[in-house]
């Protein structure tokens, strides 16, 4: 046996293996000392290996999901060995003590998972594939509960970004790549080939040509090859539910990278959970597949105009008619989950259950497209919609015949096939139905014949149908002319059988499992129905799911007075009062009210500075703008009385000194490589929050760079900006920056204590109240006095010499500055042209060369 297992093992790789024998899946050896660890369960052993004893655990076969969840769950991945033939076939193959053939069926991955119980509803599970093709990224993600499947490409410098978007379970990329994103699970190079993915693809969707799905690019369809050979290596060989690729172009979508995913909270709160993020203020979707729409449209908002407003007009159209929204809401909050339970019957772990989800989930579609039909004023996306939510009549009308009305998860007893659908089965079921009847009018009979009033007529598993009394009235049936066989002796009972008995016994045995086998061919043809149909059935899921979302994004707008944003091509950001979604709610709950306000960015007054007391809501405002323009080009309406949005091709949001360690290095250079990021990335038409950079290193570092960087953001880059500051000194570039504007959060003190009023005003900030906000925060007495101290000498220092700005008012302007390195530089090429090699000597040219070397030096910083 352990040779057995060690062969299977070797081809699970860095997979545990999960080996059956009987009811139990056993782990070995460190497969075993690792999954007690996590599972919290017994370490034993089991024979030897090598004169050592072997490590071994194991999981009951019907409570694995479980346990493969808590697995997946702390980052490991799982083959299942099954036995693939039946004890009595191992015998007759090869005698008595033949071992039982056993394989690999499947992989178990946290980016290949279909189980309902190993899936979060709320959330999509996705796998990608990434690699690089001659310069160019290729990306090919599917979510394999859903079939739905993506092809994007992009440059390598957007990487980060487009994987950030896709937030990943499971990421895979060709072996030897040493540009491989972190985590990545390395597979063969030659499995990311274009004309494999290609090919893939066509049989897979049996087209001759994908151009009907789109134009596909030789990257995206390398990294299509890679997936694609990725999913059968964990099905072995079983492909999942895959759907007709989308190209996702890059540029139609809003870019954000990683950081600022992260800085906004976007699904994920920066501790961790979704508590606390963009999308649990947002969320008010009654369907796991419309929560997951929504988590796919806030992390991939939208860039082009018009797509932007017809989902707007969809929203504002549920916003209004209230009545509807909630006839809507009610129709869909009952729907199962026809998307997911279509993508287990296609990945062939589908249960007479998932049939009869995919049933309902029909039958209620045609319900809502009956609602929604010949409304007159029907926005065009939901009129789009109308034709995917009809048409599955026929197999509505199949499945409700077929299928009882609440099929069990289980197909093995059978019991899901509705009476009427098959006069067979309905026949064996009536005769095992007359012989249970006839056994109890047995029962009785018996009683009377005996006159022992505690017989009974029992069942189990290991005898079927006995009869069975108490042990001081057996002596009577064991008499050999009683018509009774003896088959057992109990502790206080003595059980029996008897001809008639065994004959009714076995007719029910019998038309059992003919039955069963009846249940089991009708439940292969209704999923090759469903499976037949699988590309309308996944289209209604998706129409299903944007209605959800559509109407989840009004009820979220009644909720909280929001309004609908016009979009405009100019670059303006204009919100009128304003408000953070988390943190309004946040103080709301605390019973405490949120200060709006405004932003009016403009060509001409396109950076603001904020400055102002710590805690006074320069953060918060800072992320409600850009989370406005965020919900804006998703679709949503906005948290503001009035906001009109210029759109927006990249958004960064950037927080000085954040905490990075898990990467390894420290908060500055972090701070620093993402600011390097904004000024190689952003555009004029970005919008771009940065939040105290400059913060992580010392006071004159901090303030030189943070200049610079406004600067350069208000001369090169050209963005709209808004920039949190600690750095009075900061205001002075108001003189040099024409489109630059000073802004700060209002706080006043008031008899000695400091009161924030989160309220944005124009023009600088007066002073920092640090100190205050050191005594609100309950910084001991003499301490806060000392602090006082110290910085009265400071302030009165800084009066005598200028400050930490003194001599800033010369500096050159950026521009000039820029072109003046320039020009300096240029005077080394101009002598280098100037040079005629030939006619210098060896000596000439080395002294010539320091000499270059020292001008060049000169210029460095
Ligand atoms: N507009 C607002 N209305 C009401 N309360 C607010 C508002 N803005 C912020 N707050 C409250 O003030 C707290 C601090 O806000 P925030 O972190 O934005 O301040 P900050 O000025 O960035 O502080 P620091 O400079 O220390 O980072 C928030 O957690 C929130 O409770």
């Amino acid at each position: 046996m352990m040779a057995q297992y060690l062969v299977l093992k070797e081809r699970a790789g860095d997979s545990m293996l999960f080996y059956r024998m009987g009811d139990f899946f056993e782990l070995f050896f460190d497969d075993a000392k690792h999954a007690a660890q996590i599972l919290d369960i017994a370490l034993t052993s089991r024979g030897e290996h090598d004169g050592q004893p072997i490590p071994m655990c194991g999981v009951p076969v019907h409570a694995a999901e479980n346990y493969l969840a808590r697995l997946i769950k702390a980052g490991c991945r799982v083959a299942i060995a099954e036995q693939i033939e039946t004890p009595e076939e191992a015998k007759k193959r090869g005698g008595s003590k033949a071992l039982v053939a056993r394989d690999i069926v499947r992989f178990v991955t946290a980016g290949t998972l279909t189980e309902e119980a190993l899936l979060e509803p709320r959330r999509a599970n996705i796998l990608a594939a990434v690699c690089d093709v001659r310069g160019t990224i290729g990306i090919a993600a599917c979510d394999i509960s859903t079939g739905r499947m993506e092809l994007e490409e992009c440059a390598p410098d957007r990487m980060g970004a487009a994987l950030a978007r896709l937030g990943a379970s499971e990421l895979v990329a060709p072996d030897g790549w040493d540009e491989a994103p972190d985590r990545t699970i390395a597979r063969p190079r030659t499995h990311f080939a274009s004309d494999e993915g290609d090919a893939r693809l066509k049989t897979i969707h049996g087209v001759a040509t994908l151009d009907g799905f789109g134009q596909f690019s030789r990257a995206m369809l390398a990294a299509a090859g890679g997936l694609i050979a990725y999913l059968d290596h964990v099905g072995c060989g079983k492909l999942p539910l895959l759907l007709p690729p989308v190209e996702r172009a890059g540029d139609a979508r809003l870019t954000m990278d990683e950081a600022t995913r992260g800085s906004l909270e976007i699904l994920e709160a920066q501790q961790g959970g979704r508590k606390g993020s963009l999308i649990a203020a947002v969320d008010r979707c009654v369907t796991g597949a419309g929560a997951r729409m929504l988590a796919d449209d806030l992390s991939s908002p939208l860039t082009d105009a018009d797509a932007i407003q017809a989902r707007l007009a969809a929203v504002q159209w549920l916003h209004e008619d209230p009545l509807l929204r909630a006839d809507l809401r009610a129709v869909l909050r009952a729907l199962p989950d026809v998307g997911r339970a279509l993508g287990r019957i296609v990945a062939g772990r589908g249960s007479p259950r998932d049939l009869g989800q995919v049933r309902d989930g029909l039958a209620e579609a045609r319900r809502i497209h009956d609602h929604l039909q010949g409304r007159r004023d029907l926005p065009p996306l939901l009129d789009r919609l109308l034709p995917a939510l009809g048409g599955h009549g026929a197999l509505v009308d199949l499945f409700t015949q077929a299928l009882v009305p609440s099929p069990p998860t289980e197909r093995s007893q059978g019991g899901f096939v509705a009476e009427g659908y098959d006069a067979a089965l309905d026949e064996l079921r009536h005769a095992s139905g007359n012989s249970r009847r006839a056994i109890a009018a047995l029962e009785a009979k018996y009683r009377d014949d005996t006159g022992i009033t505690a017989l009974k007529i029992r069942h189990n598993g290991v005898l079927g149908y006995f009869i069975e009394v108490p042990a001081k009235h057996a002596d009577a049936l064991m008499a050999p002319d009683s018509g009774f066989t003896h088959r057992q002796t109990m502790a206080g009972a003595v059980r029996f059988n008897s001809l008639v008995l065994h004959e009714e016994a076995t007719r029910i045995a019998e038309a059992g499992g003919r039955a069963l086998a009846l249940e089991e061919a009708h439940f292969e043809q209704l999923i090759a129905r469903a499976i037949a149909d699988r590309h309308a059935i996944a289209a209604t899921a998706e129409a299903l799911a944007r209605i959800d979302v559509t109407a989840g994004l009004a009820e979220r707008a009644a909720e909280g007075a929001w309004s609908r944003p016009d979009i405009v091509e100019e670059r303006s950001l204009v919100i009128e009062g304003g408000r953070h979604p988390v943190v309004e709610d946040a103080l709301a709950s605390a019973g405490e009210r949120f200060v709006a306000n405004d932003c009016t960015l403009a060509p001409t007054d396109r950076l603001w500075l904020i400055g102002g007391p710590n805690m006074g809501g320069k953060s918060t405002f800072l992320r409600q703008n850009a989370l406005i323009v965020l919900l804006a080009q998703a679709g949503s309406y906005v948290p503001a009385r009035r906001a009109t949005i210029g759109l927006v091709d990249r958004l960064f949001s950037r927080v000085g000194a954040s905490d990075n360690l898990a990467r390894g290095r420290s908060t500055f250079m972090v701070e620093m490589v993402e600011t390097a990021a904004i000024l190689a990335q952003a555009t004029e038409r970005s919008f771009v929050i940065l939040d105290e950079v400059g913060r992580g290193t010392s006071t004159y570092d901090g303030l030189a760079l943070a200049w610079a960087v406004v600067e350069a953001v208000h001369e090169t880059t050209r963005c709209r900006c808004l920039f949190a500051t600690h750095y009075h000194e900061l205001a002075r570039l108001a003189e040099s920056c024409d489109a630059l504007s000073l802004h700060h959060v209002r706080a006043r003190e008031w008899k000695g204590d400091l009161v924030l009023l989160h309220e944005l005003a124009e023009g600088p900030a007066d002073r920092s109240y640090g100190l205050a906000v050191a005594r609100l925060a309950g910084v001991p007495a003499p301490v806060i006095a000392r602090a006082k101290t110290v910085l009265d000498r400071l302030e009165k220092g800084r009066a005598e010499t200028g400050g930490l700005a003194a001599g800033l008012g010369e500096l050159p302007l950026f521009a000039a500055a820029a072109q003046a390195e320039a020009e300096q530089r240029d005077t080394l090429r101009e002598r280098l042209d100037g040079l005629d090699i030939d006619a210098l000597s060896p000596r000439e040219a080395l002294d010539l060369l320091y000499d270059l070397k020292r001008e060049a030096g000169a210029t460095e910083i």
